[in-house]
């Protein structure tokens, strides 16, 4: 099976979680941590910066890693490098997701997360 590794932004600002809403592909309507492929030549936290920038419009700081997820989906096995983060500069637009909200701790368990991303919830509940 194919691996997808991919770096994924908890951003936390005034105690709450950055969620994003998927609004393409085969994942569509499924929340997430913001974030992307981590290219060639990228290291997870430069990759991270890149894909906040270019999906969210701002500026992020990288603070630390959080967990490694690993997950198999019927259709790849992703291994998601998850990283504490917080808003440097800019407010978090979302020119790619169909919907966002700020998630306080308790109510992490309402949303309606992708599969690899309950496992890292189980992490942010604990901070
Ligand atoms: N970004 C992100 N992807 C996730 C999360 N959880 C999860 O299962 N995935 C899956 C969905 C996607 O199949 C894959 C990441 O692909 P992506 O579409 O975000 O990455 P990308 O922007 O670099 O991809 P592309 O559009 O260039 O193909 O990992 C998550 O929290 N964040």
């Amino acid at each position: 099976m194919k691996t997808i590794h991919v770096a994924a932004a908890v951003i936390v600002e005034n105690h709450k979680i950055f969620a994003a809403r998927r609004g393409y592909g085969e994942f569509k309507g499924y929340w997430e941590f913001p974030g992307g492929k981590i290219e060639k030549d990228e290291t997870p936290e430069t990759a991270l910066r890149r894909e906040i920038k270019e999906e969210l419009a701002a500026d992020i700081k990288v603070d630390r890693l959080l967990g490694t997820v690993d997950y198999d989906y019927p259709q790849f096995h992703l291994t998601m490098e998850c990283y504490l983060c917080h808003v440097a500069r800019g407010t978090l637009t979302i020119l790619e997701h169909s919907a966002f909200r700020w998630v306080k701790k308790e109510e992490l368990e309402n949303v309606d997360w992708l599969g690899a991303d309950r496992i890292a919830v189980e992490w942010v509940k604990q901070l």
